[in-house]
């Protein structure tokens, strides 16, 4: 049996815990101040009291608090990891780069940094991982395959992180402020607000199905739905003249700046 300890238990660790709930020989337990009880509760796993008490019954330990809080964390840890230096510290605190975490715990500390999104609960997540060199080949591949279990992962070097993390791991909020904004859009011509959000999610789903066979790329399949001269090139070149790229971009870049004000 494999336990899997979190310290925090907010929206990314609650994604985790559900994409990992169904894992055979896998049992999950969850710390946090205040809330732990209440969502491990709600999770059917089990809470525990304390950052030494999670620390000393998990082999794979989650940091899943905000990346501010690592400072208040870390000198616990860094004791804990005096009499245990082989436990696995698996970090999803957005923009804190390995050499801080192991600033912070202890440079021959077993530190995984990695970068899962929340789309991992239903199984359908992104995770950008990176090892640090005290981890040897099998537990690189253990770790890696965990996090495969829930969606697909990468391992990339940190310096992809950034980028990586405004796209993958800040993306679906980006997604759903545009399912939201199309919704909305609806709405104000008159559709019920139900019907357009259900008109929205299955136009959006079945979207990203047919892209997701990659027989197109995704502007020669834009191009797919505008018939010459008709409705769809009228709105895509409102799209376009009202900067939508641009703002994605822009959207983009103000994620990454944040994300590197972290570390
Ligand atoms: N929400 C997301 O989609 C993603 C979040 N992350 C990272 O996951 C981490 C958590 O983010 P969220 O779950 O969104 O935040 P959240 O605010 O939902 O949850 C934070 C959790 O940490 C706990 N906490 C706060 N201070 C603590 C401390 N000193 N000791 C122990 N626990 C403490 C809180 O009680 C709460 O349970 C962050 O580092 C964030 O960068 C990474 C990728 C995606
Ligand atoms: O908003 C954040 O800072 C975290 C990192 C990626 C998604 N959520």
């Amino acid at each position: 049996m494999l336990t899997i300890g979190f310290i925090g238990a907010g929206h990314m660790a609650q994604a985790m815990i559900k994409g990992w709930r169904d894992l055979a020989e896998v049992r999950q337990i969850v710390y946090a101040p205040n809330s732990g009880a209440a969502v491990a509760e709600q999770l059917q796993i089990e809470a525990v009291a304390s950052i030494e008490e999670t620390f000393m019954q998990s082999d794979l330990l989650i940091l899943a608090m905000p990346p501010k809080a690592l400072a208040e964390v870390a000198p616990t840890l860094q004791m804990l990891l005096m009499l245990a230096p082989q436990k696995i510290i698996t970090s999803v605190l957005g923009g804190v780069s390995i050499s801080s975490l192991q600033a912070a715990l202890g440079s021959q500390a077993q530190i995984v940094r990695t970068l899962p999104n929340v789309n991992v609960a239903e199984k359908e997540g992104y995770t950008a991982i990176a090892f640090a060199g005290t981890l040897d080949a099998a537990t690189r591949g253990a770790v890696f395959g965990l996090f495969t279990y829930f969606g697909r992962a990468d391992e990339l070097p940190e310096e992809q992180f950034g980028a990586i993390s405004a796209l993958a791991g800040s993306g679906p909020a980006f997604v759903a402020a545009f399912v939201n904004a199309l919704s909305a859009a609806a709405v104000a011509q008159g559709i019920e607000s139900e019907v357009a959000d259900k008109v929205a999610l299955q136009m959006v789903n079945g979207t990203m199905k047919v892209l997701s066979k990659h027989e197109q790329t995704p502007t020669e399949f834009a191009h797919s739905v505008m018939t010459p001269g008709g409705s769809t090139a009228a709105g895509w070149s409102t799209l376009e003249s009202e900067g939508f790229a641009k703002t994605i971009a822009k959207t983009i870049a103000a994620t990454m700046q944040k994300n590197s004000e972290f570390d």
